[in-house]
C-alpha cells in the first residue's frame, strides 16, 4: 500500500511472487537458495552443541533444497550431519543443484527409520511454503516421529504440516505438523507465523534477509502487516503543550443498568488514560446514582432511553461514542448505535452493542452508509462475531481468521477488530494487522472493556480508525505485559501511562 509503513507478511503465493521478480531482475534462483540455506545453518549452529549430530530431512521441493544446502555448509565445517530423503529425488532445478552438491561430497542419505533419538537437532526442509494438503504417508509417520522424540527442531520457512498463510495445521484434527523449537523464514514472516496455532508450532521465528529488495516485498504485498508500533505512530496523537482538553476529544459512554456499570466504567476510564480530553457515561437515574459513587475524572449525564441519548448527541463536542460494554442487548442499545452513526460519530460497537445486530450486519452496513465516513470499529469475540456474520455467505467460511475478518470488514464498512490471543484488525480498504503482543493473563473479565475504550479514546483525539484499532490493540497487550501476571482489568488502564511514555519519548519499546 502506498504510502504505508509497517512490516509486511507475505502469503505463500506473494512471495513465490517475490521470488520471482527478484529472480527476473537477475539473482538465479540457486543464488536464493544459497542464501537461505546459509541462514539455515547460522541458526542451527546456535542451536547443537559442538558434537552434536544433525539430522537434515529434505522434502523434494525447494524447501528441500534449502536443507541440502544446509546439510553441506554445517558438513563443510565439521558438524556430524545426516540427510534423510523421505520423498525421494528434488524434483526442482534449484533443488537438483543443491541435492548434487551435497551428494557431490557426502554420498547417500540415510533410511526414513533411522533412530531420531541418537540427533541433537532435526533440521525439518520437508515442505515449506508449496504445502497445499495435508501430510500423509511417510511425511505424516515422520512428522508424528519427530514430535514424539522431542528432540531440538529447527524448522526451514515453517513447520512441516502447517499452513503459511493460515496458521492452521492441514488437514485440521486428522493432519498433523512438525512442532518446531525455532523456524528460519526468508524475506518477510508469513501470517501463518503470527497466526494461532502456528505460531506456537513455529517456536522462535528468524526472518532473513536473501536479498529480496524492500520495495519487491512492499510491491507483492497486499496490505497485511505485523502490528507494532510501525504501522501507526506518525498518525498516533502526541498531546501538545496548547492543546485545550475539548481539542483533545470527548468520549460519550452509554452505561448499562445499575447492576451492570462497572465495565463502562472501566471503557471511560481507559479512554482517558489513552489521552482522551474528556470522557462522560450516560446513564439512567438508578446508575447514574452507582457511577456517582466511583467516579472522579469521568462525568455522568443521565440519559434514560435512546432518545435522552440522542439529545446528548445534539452537543457536537462529543465526537466519539462507546457502545456495548455491559450495555443490555436490545433494540434499545441498537438504537443508540443508529442514533450514534447517523450523526456522524466516530464510534466503538463492542460486546452487548455486536449483539443487538445479531443476524442482521446488512442494517448495520446500512447506517454505516448513511452515516457520512466517520470511522466505525467493532471489537467482537469469536463469539459475537459469529452472533453477528454467522448467516452470512463468505464471512464465516472465508478461510484465515485475517480473512474472516476482512470480509466482515467490507461487508459491515467497518473497521473489525477480531479479538484472541492472535487479534486480527481489518479494514474495508482491504489492509490487515495481525497482533500477537497479547499475554495469556489478558484473557481476563473486563480486559475487552479496556479496550473498547482505548480505541475510543484514540479515534476522540482524531486518529484514523484503522491505525486507532491496531494501536489500541498493542497498547492493550503492552499494558498486560507491563504489569505481569495476577492482571486483573483495572489494573490494565493504570498502565498505560507507562506503555505510552515509551512509545512517545521513544524509550525501549516492551
Ligand atoms: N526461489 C524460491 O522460490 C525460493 C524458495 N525457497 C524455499 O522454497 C520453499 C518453497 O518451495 P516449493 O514451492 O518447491 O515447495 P515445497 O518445497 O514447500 O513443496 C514441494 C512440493 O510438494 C508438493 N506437495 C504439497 N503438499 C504436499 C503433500 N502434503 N504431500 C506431498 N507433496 C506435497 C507440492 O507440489 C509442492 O510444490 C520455501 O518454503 C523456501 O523454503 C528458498 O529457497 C528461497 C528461494
Ligand atoms: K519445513
Amino acid at each position: 500500500m502506498a504510502g504505508q509503513s509497517g512490516e509486511y507478511l507475505l502469503r505463500a503465493s506473494w512471495m513465490a511472487e517475490a521470488d520471482r521478480i527478484t529472480i527476473a531482475s537477475g539473482v538465479p534462483g540457486y543464488e536464493l537458495m544459497l542464501r537461505a540455506g546459509r541462514g539455515v545453518a547460522a541458526a542451527a549452529r546456535r542451536m547443537a552443541a559442538p558434537g552434536a549430530r544433525i539430522l537434515v530431512i529434505c522434502g523434494a521441493g525447494n524447501n528441500g533444497g534449502d536443507g541440502y544446502v544446509a546439510a553441506r555448509l554445517l558438513q563443510a565445517e565439521g558438524r556430524d550431519v545426516d540427510v534423510m530423503a523421505p520423498l525421494g529425488p528434488a524434483t526442482t532445478a534449484d533443488a537438483g543443484q543443491a541435492a548434487a552438491d551435497w551428494a557431490h561430497a557426502h554420498g547417500a542419505a540415510v533410511a526414513v527409520d533411522v533412530d531420531l533419538a541418537s540427533y541433537g537437532l532435526v533440521i525439518d526442509a520437508l515442505f515449506g511454503a508449496g504445502l497445499n494438503r495435508p501430510l500423509e504417508g511417510v511425511a505424516l509417520d515422520l512428522a508424528q516421529r519427530i514430535n514424539a522424540a522431542a528432540l531440538p527442531v529447527l524448522a526451514v520457512d515453517v513447520p512441516s504440516g502447517l499452513s503459511a498463510d493460515s496458521g492452521q495445521v492441514l488437514g485440521a484434527a486428522m493432519g498433523a505438523s512438525v512442532s518446531a523449537t525455532a523456524t528460519v523464514t526468508f524475506a518477510a514472516r508469513k501470517p501463518g507465523h503470527l497466526l494461532l496455532p502456528g505460531r506456537a508450532l513455529c517456536g522462535a521465528v528468524t526472518c532473513i534477509d536473501i536479498g529480496i529488495a524492500p520495495g519487491t516485498i512492499a510491491s507483492v504485498g497486499r496490505g497485511m502487516f505485523y502490528n507494532s508500533p510501525d504501522l501507526w505512530l506518525t498518525r498516533f496523537p502526541a498531546p501538545s503543550l496548547e492543546a485545550h482538553k475539548y481539542r483533545r476529544g470527548h468520549v460519550l459512554c452509554g452505561s448499562g443498568g445499575p447492576l451492570s456499570t462497572g465495565a463502562i466504567r472501566l471503557a471511560a476510564r481507559s479512554a482517558l488514560r489513552v489521552g482522551a480530553g474528556l470522557a462522560t457515561i450516560a446513564a439512567g437515574p438508578d446508575a447514574c446514582r452507582v457511577h456517582a459513587a466511583h467516579l472522579t475524572a469521568v462525568m455522568i449525564r443521565e440519559a434514560e432511553g435512546a432518545g435522552d441519548f440522542a439529545r446528548l448527541l445534539d452537543d457536537v463536542r462529543f465526537n466519539a461514542v462507546i457502545l456495548g460494554p455491559a450495555g443490555g442487548v436490545g433494540p434499545e442499545l441498537a438504537a443508540r448505535v443508529e442514533e450514534a452513526i447517523l450523526r456522524g460519530r466516530a464510534l466503538v460497537i463492542d460486546a452487548d452493542a455486536i449483539s443487538s445486530f445479531a443476524g442482521a450486519p446488512e442494517r448495520m452496513a446500512a447506517l454505516i452508509v448513511a452515516g457520512g465516513g466517520a470511522p466505525v470499529v467493532m471489537t467482537p469475540h469469536d463469539g459475537e462475531f459469529a452472533r453477528l456474520f454467522g448467516k452470512v455467505a463468505g464471512v464465516m467460511d472465508a478461510g484465515a481468521k485475517y480473512e474472516r475478518a476482512l470480509a466482515a470488514a467490507r461487508l459491515a464498512g467497518a473497521i473489525v477488530v477480531l479479538k484472541g490471543a492472535d487479534t486480527v484488525i481489518a479494514a474495508p480498504d482491504g489492509r490487515v494487522a495481525i497482533n500477537d503482543n497479547a499475554p495469556p493473563w489478558l484473557g481476563t473479565a473486563g480486559s475487552g472493556d479496556v479496550l473498547s475504550g482505548l480505541v475510543g479514546g484514540l479515534l476522540a483525539q482524531g486518529m484514523p480508525g484503522f491505525e486507532a484499532a491496531a494501536a489500541a490493540v498493542w497498547i492493550h497487550g503492552a499494558a498486560a505485559r507491563t504489569f505481569g501476571p495476577g492482571l486483573i482489568s483495572e489494573d490494565l488502564p493504570e498502565q498505560v501511562p507507562a506503555v505510552l511514555r515509551r512509545l512517545l519519548q521513544q524509550e525501549p519499546l516492551a
